[in-house]
């Protein structure tokens, strides 16, 4: 997979969302459905990090269950394998889940306190009939950092760093294709957070495995990315390489959010203050243009 791809994925694509529609319904009577994403069409190759970004409600976390067969995809398809995932039975769709797996934001909630690590990794294997094992465990503690007696403790012995690290364990026990981060480091100091991307770009590199990351945290983003997409009210505004999307954002959307970006430095801090100001200056010159200002 060439890291510096543009839009286009440029390997087979693993998974191909075609014109995806998640709609929702609603409670009122004769009100009409809720429609959270519209017509997304994305590739994601094996080997590849597809970073998704947008605001609080364009839909993330939405995109991540439609790509996991766990939103109510409404129009169009997600074919994975060859196949459209979005229309399998359930039995089907426990067959496919194998491939596809998922690590949340939070380390605390998403793993069972009074659990051992080992009951932990294993639990997925036996869920599926399929032999648990030290060898195993032994392995998976091994390739994310672990030490070796970790698996005989209880999930609530672990930090914050080490908790992630346990459920990037758990995600990968059943050798997936494709996993789907959904805001894994938000929960994290910036220095645990920096050892988390490098273990999953490092787990990427053995194993060829593509995630789906999604985050608000463009600096995040950026770090781990080879393609971005920008959700904005359940629609892609802009799909491109990190390096386009992130140093000539196209779309005023992405613009805005790139300047609402917290950066370290003061100096340039205020130097991005006025640089927002002009853009939206211009942009209120451009009305056809305007949308909603990331906070
Ligand atoms: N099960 C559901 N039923 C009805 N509406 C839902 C459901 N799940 C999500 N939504 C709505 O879909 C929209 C998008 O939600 P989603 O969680 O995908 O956004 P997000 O971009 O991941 O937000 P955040 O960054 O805050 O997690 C929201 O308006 C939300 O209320």
């Amino acid at each position: 997979m060439n890291a510096s791809a543009g839009g286009s994925a440029s390997g087979t694509p693993l998974l191909s969302l075609q014109d995806v529609q998640v709609s929702y319904p609603t409670r009122g009577f004769r009100s009409p459905p809720l429609t959270v994403l519209d017509g997304i069409s994305l590739d994601i190759c094996e080997h590849e990090t597809v970073g998704l970004v947008g605001e609080s409600g364009s839909g993330k976390t939405t995109l991540g269950r439609a790509l996991l067969g766990l939103a109510p995809v409404t129009g169009g398809r997600v074919v994975f394998g060859g196949r459209d995932i979005s229309t399998l039975s359930r039995a089907e769709r426990r067959r496919t889940a194998k491939d596809l797996q998922v690590v949340f934001q939070d380390p605390y909630s998403s793993l069972n306190p009074a659990m051992t690590i080992e009951d932990i990794l294993t639990e997925p294997l036996l869920a599926r009939g399929e032999k648990g094992g030290r060898d195993i465990v032994r392995r998976l503690l091994d390739q994310v950092h672990l030490p070796q007696d970790a698996g005989r403790r209880l999930a609530r012995e672990f930090s914050g760093g080490q908790r992630q690290r346990i459920a990037i364990a758990r995600a990968l026990v059943l050798d997936p294709k494709l996993v789907v981060c959904d805001e894994p480091t938000s929960a994290l100091d910036m220095s645990t957070q920096a050892r988390i991307l490098t273990l999953f770009k490092e787990i990427q590199e053995t194993t060829g495995v593509a995630y789906l990351f999604i985050t608000h945290d463009l600096a995040v983003v950026r770090a781990i990315s080879h393609r971005i997409a920008v959700l904005l009210q359940g629609k892609i505004v802009e799909l491109g390489s990190a390096a386009q999307v992130t140093g000539d954002p196209q779309h005023p959307y992405t613009q805005r959010l790139l300047m609402a970006a917290p950066v370290a430095d003061p100096v340039a801090q205020r130097e991005r203050r006025v640089e927002r100001q002009r853009l939206l200056e211009r942009q209120a010159e451009r009305p056809s243009e305007v949308v909603d200002t990331p906070r």
